[in-house]
């Protein structure tokens, strides 16, 4: 398979499981909106269904791109407020492992998930099949840092094994990448993560270090497509078709 068909097969597994998880909508719910390419299926799917009066929901998104997606396609948005509560999150994932413990950030936007994944009562992960993993960490861990701690949280990350590089622009290799936030993205490269949480605790104890991509215990469910069809899987449970799905938030 081509690198290029690769990635065609990937995104078609993307769209199937964003059409799974509308399943998930209800009218009346307010929806924390993920970042990245599959969430983008998401996002343009459910703005589909709220131009065609199917849906009448509100959201908030995780990043300033998936913002101005929902805004195009006419999904009401809410500003973040005090008791703001989202009943669903719907956001794509780095990588799921069987328990639904996450890396995510790989788009830069871990602080803004991280946040409406921990306000949301129901935190749904939709994927396409290269993103279940056995274990975590082949994929590079996030982290979001303010600019002035940086040379300290590299050394105290490289402490902790992680080998961290600075993010830079795609589009100019010669400057940073920054978050919407304004902070700048570490890549830590640990290998597999023998204890996430474990790491997660470090993690937090570092001054600058504003965030990390791992996200433990938050997902309730994911939406994996494997051979053409969305499978609902729950932490250490079996997964089931996602037709047959019948638990929703
Ligand atoms: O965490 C994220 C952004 O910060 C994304 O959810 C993650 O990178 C997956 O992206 P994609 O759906 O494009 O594969």
């Amino acid at each position: 398979m081509t690198p290029t068909k690769d990635k065609e097969l990937l995104d078609q597994e993307k769209q199937v499981a964003a059409q799974a998880a509308l399943r998930w909508v209800r009218d009346g719910m307010l929806v924390g909106l993920g970042t990245g390419s599959t969430a983008a299926h998401f996002i343009k799917l459910l703005g589909q269904k709220v131009q065609a009066g199917e849906l009448r929901i509100q959201a908030t998104a995780t990043s300033v791109a998936s913002e101005n997606l929902a805004r195009q396609l006419g999904i009401p948005l809410v500003e973040p407020h005090r008791g703001l509560r989202f009943d669903l999150t719907v956001d794509g994932a780095d990588e799921l492992d069987p328990q639904l413990n996450l890396i995510k950030g790989g788009g830069g936007a871990l602080l803004r998930e991280k946040v409406l994944a921990t306000a949301s009562a129901y935190m749904l992960v939709i994927a396409d099949s290269s993103k279940a993993v056995a274990q975590l960490g082949q994929f590079p861990l996030p982290l979001e840092v303010v600019s002035f701690a940086l040379p300290w949280v590299m050394d105290a990350v490289a402490a902790t094994g992680g080998n961290p590089v600075v993010r830079m622009d795609k589009n100019d290799p010669n400057k940073y990448a920054y978050s919407d936030q304004g902070n700048l993205l570490i890549d830590c490269h640990y290998g597999h993560l023998l204890n996430p949480s474990e790491l997660a605790k470090q993690l937090k104890t570092i001054p600058g270090l504003v965030e990390h991509g791992l996200f433990l215990g938050l997902a309730r469910a994911a939406l994996v497509v494997r051979e053409g069809q969305a499978q609902v899987l729950r932490a250490g449970a079996a997964p089931q078709p996602a037709t047959d799905f019948a638990e929703l938030p």
